[in-house]
């Protein structure tokens, strides 16, 4: 919680006092000052010298210092150094708190430790947060941060085609192939390669239609099978994490899948991608690391931001994660909001479900459960009923449930 320590020209309401030092101050978005302060000596607050500064300071130049006890973040508003106008103050008030309840809203995604998953611990903490909240950042994982940011840049590049160049790739399962902006989704534009690892074809099939270069080739070839190794070996420590040692994820369809979200003035609060849950096991995305958007929904139905962390992946449990766990994963509600002006690009690997066969809780998990909580059904069923009903979110499986 941000306090505010001095009121308009330099009443000292409240103060508290923690340690602190400065590290070089840095304007954030909204025009505020802010110094990130590390932990350090009492100098600062008890020195009784520098605290009489400090209220002369605030008192000639009505400088507002706003102290967090729990961030230890000092934020100085700048504007109303330059312009003390008192109806200005009130805005200036009321943008602090947006930006106060803003961080308080941020999603608590844990992040799970790729390269310590041989440990029980995270292994235990990668079971507890597919559980709950459903999502995870994945850290230290396979994927060079180059090939990561090649990426990116094939993707921006691939969304700027001409429209008619895109529309060349149709989809060959749904989510596959090009979606344009529509009406009921203006924002949105997707693109897809199903099975890209099983169906080479699949995969020169995209690159020719969209006349893509020898290099940009590489970088998706590159991308796919590193994304799709990382997929599938994260989903079976997953499963390690349930006791299930003998589940091979290897062979499961993925698409790999790039989404741009076309993000305007006039579009700020509309809705990117409607709530929903994902439809397969897991989905591991490279999220925009500059333009925001992503909201998790919680157990209350409150929406959080998911905060970038650039280089990690977002990992979320889906209907079928949901399933094949006997329902101990959870499969998280999600929605993109239009929170700022400029192009957000999200994809990675939407890891689906067994080929050819049905989503179902594998027999030793039932029979430590002593109950099965899903009849198995096709993937391609739970696809098709979500389409046909426009239905997004995790009540879709309920056709399903035994208990
Ligand atoms: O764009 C994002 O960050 C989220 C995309 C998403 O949730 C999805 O495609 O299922
Ligand atoms: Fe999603």
């Amino acid at each position: 919680v941000l306090r505010p320590i001095s009121a308009l020209h330099g009443t000292i309401s409240e103060f508290h006092a923690l340690s602190m030092n400065f590290t070089p101050f840095k304007f954030s978005k909204s025009g505020l000052l802010q110094w990130e302060t590390i932990r350090h000596g009492q100098l600062f607050v008890n020195s009784p010298f520098l605290l009489s500064l400090l209220f002369c300071l605030c008192f000639f130049t009505s400088f507002e210092l706003f102290f967090s006890d729990k961030a230890t973040i000092i934020t100085i508003n700048k504007s109303s150094f330059l312009h003390s106008h008192p109806s200005q103050r009130k805005e200036q008030e009321q943008e602090q708190q947006s930006n106060v309840k803003e961080r308080e809203m941020e999603a608590i995604v844990p992040v799970v430790d790729f390269q310590r998953l041989s440990e029980e611990e995270e292994r235990k903490k990668l079971r507890k947060t597919c559980e709950k909240p459903g999502c995870f950042r994945i850290i230290n994982h396979s994927i060079p941060l180059t090939l990561m940011a090649d990426m990116k840049s094939v993707v921006k590049y691939l969304h700027d085609l001409p429209t008619e160049i895109k529309m060349r790739n149709k989809p060959s399962v749904p989510e596959s192939g090009y979606r344009a902006a529509m009406p009921t989704s203006p924002l949105y534009e997707g693109m897809g390669i199903y099975d890209m690892h099983a169906s080479p074809q699949a995969f020169e099939d995209f690159c020719s239609n969209l006349n893509v270069s020898p290099r940009h080739r590489q970088i998706i070839k590159e991308y796919g099978q590193a994304i799709h190794d990382l997929a599938s070996n994260l989903s079976q420590k997953m499963a390690e994490s349930l006791g299930i040692m003998d589940n091979d994820f290897k062979d499961w369809p993925f698409i790999l899948r790039t989404i741009k979200y076309s993000f305007t003035p006039d579009v700020i609060g509309s809705t990117g991608a409607q709530l929903h849950s994902d439809t397969g096991f897991i989905t591991l995305l490279q999220d925009d690391e500059h333009v925001s958007g992503l909201e998790m929904m919680d157990d209350f139905g409150s929406f959080k931001a998911v905060p970038p962390i650039p280089g990690a992946f977002l990992c979320i449990v889906g209907d079928v994660g949901h399933v094949w766990s006997n329902g101990k994963f959870w499969n998280a509600r999600h929605r993109v909001i239009c929170k700022e002006t400029g192009t957000r690009y999200s994809f990675g690997a939407f890891m689906l479900s067994p080929r050819d066969g049905n989503v179902e809780a594998p027999k030793k998990l039932v029979e430590v459960d002593h109950v099965q909580r899903y009849r198995p059904f096709k993937y391609e069923d739970l696809r098709d009923f979500r389409i046909t009903t426009g239905k997004r979110d995790g009540e879709v499986l309920d056709q399903y449930r035994i208990c």
